[in-house]
């Protein structure tokens, strides 16, 4: 199966739906290629790719940012090119940085975004939202009289302003210390009890085990996979630890057949497969068969599978 021929059962109660969504820039850069994709309501999503694999650009196509060539996205059933004020807002988007604002206070800047939207003023709407992020004291504040944690959380109050029903949130912890990115899991959790969607880009497998209830991996444009989270951190958990020979084996022996092992380097180099996060990994077991067997090996390795070796499998896998 090609990548961009992906696609999962459709979700009874998807907010959005995006389908075959490609995107070329004027430059001829095929940005997205057939990217299906349906968010189901009330779920945190993560988006998880390398630089340039294509997660702004469509984030950006979802927000009416950037017109896309191909495919349709509609949000809470408005279609995104047809019914555009309606799809955005149902939309909040938290961008990476705040650019403007500094010396607006924080309840007017909240405030004036609502308005933005065209919706009335709703003064008891912005104390609970500016409550809810531990915002109200700093609440006559100017913006830049606040710290970058405070920053943060007033870019999630603008983007709450207009009670969407759907959060994007562009990397939420980039270039932040531990506190605050813990700080900010718990924002995003409590978000999600109040029945928002929230939808994340990052980088961190951290973050993504820690936060999101499913996991897509966007590369080179394709939607290479969407999985629930615990699914695709059980294989984040495979380690491999490679025994290298003294003597070369022609085939791995019969009393060796229950492991995961495959060899190597021309019968050099034998690999073990396991999962580094189970009670019994299996390596005493396997070192007492391999010397059971006669084999003795000079050297040995191991290694964590990364984000990148399921991108490097998943592309192998569908080359
Ligand atoms: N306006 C544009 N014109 C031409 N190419 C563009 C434009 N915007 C983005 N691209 C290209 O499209 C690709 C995807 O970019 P995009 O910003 O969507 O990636 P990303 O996954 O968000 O990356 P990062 O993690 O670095 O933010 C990149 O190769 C980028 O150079």
């Amino acid at each position: 199966m090609r990548p961009s021929e992906f696609r999962e059962s459709s979700a009874p109660d998807a907010v959005i739906r995006i389908d075959g969504l490609a995107k070329r820039y004027a430059t001829g850069f095929e940005a997205l290629k057939g990217v299906t994709l349906e968010i189901r309501r009330g779920e945190i999503f993560a988006l998880l790719g390398p630089n340039g694999a294509g997660k702004t650009t469509l984030i950006s196509i979802v927000c009416g940012l950037v017109n896309p060539s191909a495919g349709t996205v509609a949000v809470d059933g408005h279609d995104i090119v047809r019914d555009y004020r309606r799809a955005r807002s149902a939309i909040g988007l938290v961008p990476q940085e705040l650019t403007t604002d500094a010396f607006e206070t924080v309840f007017d800047t909240v405030s004036f975004t609502r308005g933005l939207f065209g919706k009335p003023k709703d003064p008891a709407y912005v104390e609970k939202t500016l409550r809810s992020l531990s915002l109200w004291d700093k609440r006559d504040n100017k913006i830049r009289e606040l710290s970058g944690g405070m920053k943060r959380r007033v870019l999630i109050a603008k983007a709450l302003a207009h009670e969407p029903q759907v959060l994007f949130l562009d990397e939420p912890t980039a270039g932040v210390d531990v506190a605050l990115r813990q700080d900010m899991w718990n924002l995003v959790r409590e978000l999600r009890e109040t029945g928002v969607t929230v939808i994340l880009t990052t980088h961190y497998i951290e973050e993504a085990e820690e936060m999101a209830d499913r996991v897509g991996v966007i590369n080179h444009g394709e939607l290479v996979l969407v999985e629930e989270k615990t699914a695709l951190m059980s294989k984040l958990g495979r380690k491999e630890i490679t025994f290298h020979l003294r003597e070369p084996l022609a085939s791995v022996p019969p009393s060796l057949d229950g492991f995961d092992l495959a060899l190597g380097e021309g019968g050099g180099a034998l690999t073990y497969t396991y999962d580094a996060k189970a009670a019994r990994t299996g390596i005493n077991t396997l070192i007492e068969a391999l010397r059971e067997a006669g084999i003795s090996f000079s050297d040995l390795e191991t290694k964590q599978s990364s984000l990148e070796d399921i991108f490097v499998g998943l592309v192998k896998e569908q080359a």
